[in-house]
């Protein structure tokens, strides 16, 4: 559906050229909710804004449903955008407009008469669900509400693809994750493809099917959403993801691990003991992963820390035990483990 080629983008800053994109390529298929993180300044709202052409890259090609818009003239660029609306964060909707007349101001624009724009903004109001606020005024209405009205704008001329920038940022976590399931609804019920940039992992989490980390101007990582999380391979993606998971374990549970293995240094029976993070998704989040060590290898297991957590309908889960017993069987249960899809650190721990 989106195609992005090698795409650069550089800006005449007053202090001389800034390069926000650095060669980007991407390819977001049909019907996917594509969500792009990234810190401030990293690049998001350039990379979305040359998905519709606001942006003019200085180099790279922009396919969207099969077109190359750097190629088209201004009038076939009017006409391609038509499949690409677009939500923005502060809303952006006319104060002297109604609801009804926001919403239908897309279709006005491109000279559709009355009567077809009531046909096509009723159903809009009635999905968003402001249908009993059609004549109020966005003075009069909730965030939430107006972030519905500028949903229902976007899709009034019945786009393709749904850009949104940062759609969710001025909103409480309620209302963000109200707006995210109506996205989601969007994206089921019309096959609108979605691309959302955030640079909230919790927003990622709640409806991107995929995901690209870009950092100063380039993707740095990219993948189904549920392995990002259990396997992200950068420190950009792993601090992202922190709010969520935290990749680092609490001061006083390492605290407990440096008295465990000091206990079993004294016991003195040649006892080996380790810090273990399993990771774990899917399936195997319900199979009884720790009794089995427990009885199949005669290990002693203390549980630290652990959370199990949702990826749309997948369950994944973190946990960190520290396991002691003889160091050939222990060995034999860590690889025992990976074979079986558990992915497993072994944190090493400071005696
Ligand atoms: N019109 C412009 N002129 C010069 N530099 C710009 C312009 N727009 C953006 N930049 C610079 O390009 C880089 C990327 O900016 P961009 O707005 O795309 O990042 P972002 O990830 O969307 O950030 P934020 O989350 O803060 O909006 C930044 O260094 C920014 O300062």
């Amino acid at each position: 559906m989106i195609d992005l080629r090698g795409i650069t983008q550089i800006y005449q800053g007053p202090q001389g050229p800034v390069e926000a994109l650095r060669g980007i390529d991407l390819h977001i298929t049909p019907g996917e909710v594509f969500g792009i993180i990234g810190r401030s300044g990293a690049g998001k709202s350039s990379l979305v804004r040359v998905i519709n052409l606001l942006n003019r890259p200085t180099k790279g090609e922009v396919f969207v449903a099969g077109r190359d818009l750097t190629k088209l003239n201004d009038a076939q660029l009017r006409e391609a955008r038509r499949d690409i609306g677009m939500v923005f964060q502060h809303f952006n909707l006319l104060s002297s407009r109604t609801v009804f007349d926001n919403a239908a101001l897309p279709l006005e624009l491109a000279g559709m008469g009355q009567a077809a724009i009531r046909e096509r903004v009723g159903p809009l109001l009635e999905l968003v669900g402001l249908s009993h606020l059609a004549d109020r005024y966005p003075a009069q209405i909730s965030g939430g509400q107006k972030q519905r009205v500028g949903i229902a704008r976007a899709l009034a001329s019945r786009p393709k693809v749904l850009l949104s920038d940062e759609a969710t940022s001025a909103l409480d976590p309620e209302t963000t994750r109200s707006i995210l399931d109506l996205l989601r609804q969007v994206n089921r019920e019309l096959g609108v493809t979605v691309v959302l940039i955030t640079h909230q992992m919790q927003v990622i989490k709640q409806i991107a099917d995929r995901v690209a980390v870009i950092e100063a101007g380039r993707i740095v990582e990219m993948g189904p959403v549920l392995d990002v999380f259990t396997r992200p391979q950068q420190a950009i993606t792993r601090s992202l993801i922190d709010e969520i998971v935290p990749q680092e374990l609490p001061a006083s549970v390492m605290d407990h691990v440096r008295h465990l293995s000091a206990q079993l240094r004294s016991a003195g029976q040649g006892d080996v003991g380790q810090l273990l993070r399993l990771s774990y998704s899917g399936e195997r989040a319900y199979q009884p992963i720790l009794s089995r060590l427990i009885r199949d290898h005669g290990l002693d297991l203390s549980i630290l820390h652990g959370q199990i957590d949702e990826i749309q309908d997948q369950t994944f889960g973190s946990l960190a035990v520290y396991a002691s017993g003889d160091g050939q069987r222990l060995a034999t249960a860590v690889a025992q483990l990976r074979e079986g899809g558990v992915l497993v650190e072994e944190v090493p721990s400071a005696q």
